[in-house]
């Protein structure tokens, strides 16, 4: 379990991360989704002990990270965005110099090297330099050397950043085949790389933390488009007998079919939407559309962006 508590950090300044929480389970892919600038890497840093926050608190798997961080470094496999990879070794010599690093046993590293050079399909390219590598690959050698030592949990900075098409797909798969064994959080500003891989989104906005859902809860309905044959202040009348609709708002109006948005509580959405069925019918009203509003990842995030930029401007 990764907790962080109210993480702040500046570079002089810069305010970069301001008073995040977010508590991260096991075995779940989480995107920490941003545009540039907006705080991903140095809240990544924080988290693997690179960077100490200016204030708030990390404990992973209940060791606290100023106080144990050696023995957090040990269960977490981090991938750097600039990953550093000696492009004059050889693959599999870089990975077993980077596992003495690391502190894997001298009588374990040769297995660890082969296991990380399995997890990641770099069997073919295990004898070639690094120098040699197309990106795709030189990003899976960041990978395998992340996780040589069996890491718990693995964080990944921007691990598709640079990739072609071909490549990114093969990397979304090594990311699910290491979420087996492994939590995982991801950074990117891509949209899609979140839907594609991540169970779960922090959405990371000027630094502080804008949204934190299951990308499951952001499918469930939380309104109702109707279209319907009566003007606003009928249908509200119709409508205010209707339990769960908290608020009505106008959304069109065309040749006599008036159009609304209804947001609905949490409960039972497909129920409401029977009564509201119901009783566009008991009282003789046209009904033209009924349907589920589904809020799409990027319509969240549109909405956070643009709500944040009126708050500014
Ligand atoms: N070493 C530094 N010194 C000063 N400011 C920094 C430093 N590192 C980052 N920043 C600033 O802190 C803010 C957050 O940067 P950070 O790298 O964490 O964002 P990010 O979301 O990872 O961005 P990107 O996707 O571009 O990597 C930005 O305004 C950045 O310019």
């Amino acid at each position: 379990m990764i907790e962080a508590e109210q993480l702040s950090l500046s570079y002089g300044a810069v305010k970069a991360v301001c008073d995040v929480s977010f508590r991260i389970a096991r075995s779940e892919i989480v995107g920490l989704l941003g545009h540039n600038g907006a705080g991903k890497t140095t809240i990544m840093k924080m988290l693997t002990g690179y960077l100490e926050p200016s204030a708030g608190r990390i404990t992973i798997d209940g060791f606290d990270i100023t106080r144990e961080r050696h023995e957090i470094q040990r269960c977490i496999g981090y991938l750097p965005e600039n990953c550093p990879v000696y492009p004059d070794m050889s693959v599999i010599d870089y990975l077993d110099y980077q596992a003495s690093l690391q502190g894997v046993p001298s009588a374990e590293r040769a297995a660890a090297t082969r296991q990380a050079i399995r997890s990641t399909g770099l069997e073919p390219r295990a004898m070639h330099s690094v120098a040699t590598l197309s990106r795709g690959y030189r990003q899976r050698v960041g990978v395998a050397r992340a996780i040589l030592h069996k890491p718990r949990i693995v964080i990944l900075d921007e691990p598709t950043n640079g990739l072609d098409p071909s490549q990114i797909q093969h990397m979304r798969k090594l990311i699910r085949e290491l979420a087996q064994h492994a939590t995982v959080l991801l950074s990117t500003h891509i949209l899609q790389e979140v839907e594609a891989v991540c169970t779960r989104v922090l959405m990371i906005r000027q630094g502080r933390l804008a949204l934190d859902a299951k990308l499951s809860e952001l499918d469930q309905t939380h309104g109702l488009q109707v279209c319907v044959g009566a003007p606003p202040k009928r249908v509200r009348a119709v409508l205010a007998a209707v339990g769960g609709v908290e608020r009505i708002e106008e959304t069109g109006a065309e040749q006599g079919r008036y159009s609304y948005r209804l947001q609905l509580g949490e409960s039972d959405p497909a129920g409401i939407a029977c009564a509201v069925g119901r009783a566009m019918h008991a009282n003789g009203i046209a009904l033209y559309r009924l349907q589920p509003e589904i809020m799409e990842l990027e319509a969240v995030f549109r909405e956070i962006n643009e709500a944040e930029e009126a708050v500014h401007a």
